[in-house]
């Protein structure tokens, strides 16, 4: 499982510290498919492919959307990360986060995106999953991997928010550029189709 974890062919490098808080990004057309409540999408990203993912899904919900961020940022040296991710995987560290989403109460449904690392979410993610009050809520997960799919990422955050309602999981291969139909075939799955 050692050549998956190559460097990736991504675009979005960026490393620019995004919002620091969720900010409202589009207006509802009143559709009738989407709850009054806009829905939250919160990632960590590494790389790239996950925000790409998480742009996406936040274009096709009324959403707002958060990125998650290590108070202390991973190494920009790729080959550190995977070392070091295995670590914190396997300890189960939760690395301290950069910044809370201000106003995680006016939620009731969040999208929480990852990569997979290690067979299963990203330690910001687990930081995020373990520390908000979850209580009640409907999380939809949405992961980028590199070849070896969600592992067993479906379960760890059921374990992690256990007080909250877990739907299924989009599942997709890391990349720059998502198909539009996978997307929506998965939000109209956990209902927020058309
Ligand atoms: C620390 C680390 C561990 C990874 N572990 C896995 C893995 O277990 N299975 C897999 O398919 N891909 C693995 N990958 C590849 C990433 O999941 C994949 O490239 C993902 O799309 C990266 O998302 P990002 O660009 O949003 O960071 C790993 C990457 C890193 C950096």
């Amino acid at each position: 499982a050692v050549e998956i974890l190559q460097k990736p062919d991504v675009v979005g490098t960026s490393k620019t510290p995004q919002q620091t808080a969720a900010v409202p990004l589009t207006e509802s057309k009143n559709g009738p498919s989407i709850p009054k409540q806009k829905a939250l999408v919160v990632y960590f990203s590494y790389t790239g492919n996950t925000r790409i993912l998480a742009e996406q899904i936040r274009q096709n919900v009324d959403g707002d959307i958060f990125e998650l961020q290590p108070a202390t940022p991973y190494s920009t040296d790729y080959d550190t990360v995977v070392k070091q991710g295995k670590q914190e995987v396997e300890s189960g560290y939760k690395p301290p986060l950069k910044a809370k989403v201000a106003n995680l109460a006016a939620y009731d449904v969040i999208f929480v995106g990852t990569p997979i690392w290690w067979y299963t979410v990203a330690p910001p993610v687990a930081t995020f999953l373990a520390e908000a009050n979850l209580a009640g809520k409907t999380i939809i997960p949405f992961c980028t991997h590199g070849g070896y799919g969600a592992g067993h990422s479906l379960e760890d955050i059921k374990k992690l928010a256990p007080t909250a309602r877990v739907f299924d999981e989009l599942v997709l291969y890391g990349s720059s550029k998502y198909e539009q139909k996978d997307i929506l075939a998965w939000l109209s799955k956990v209902g927020f189709g058309e």
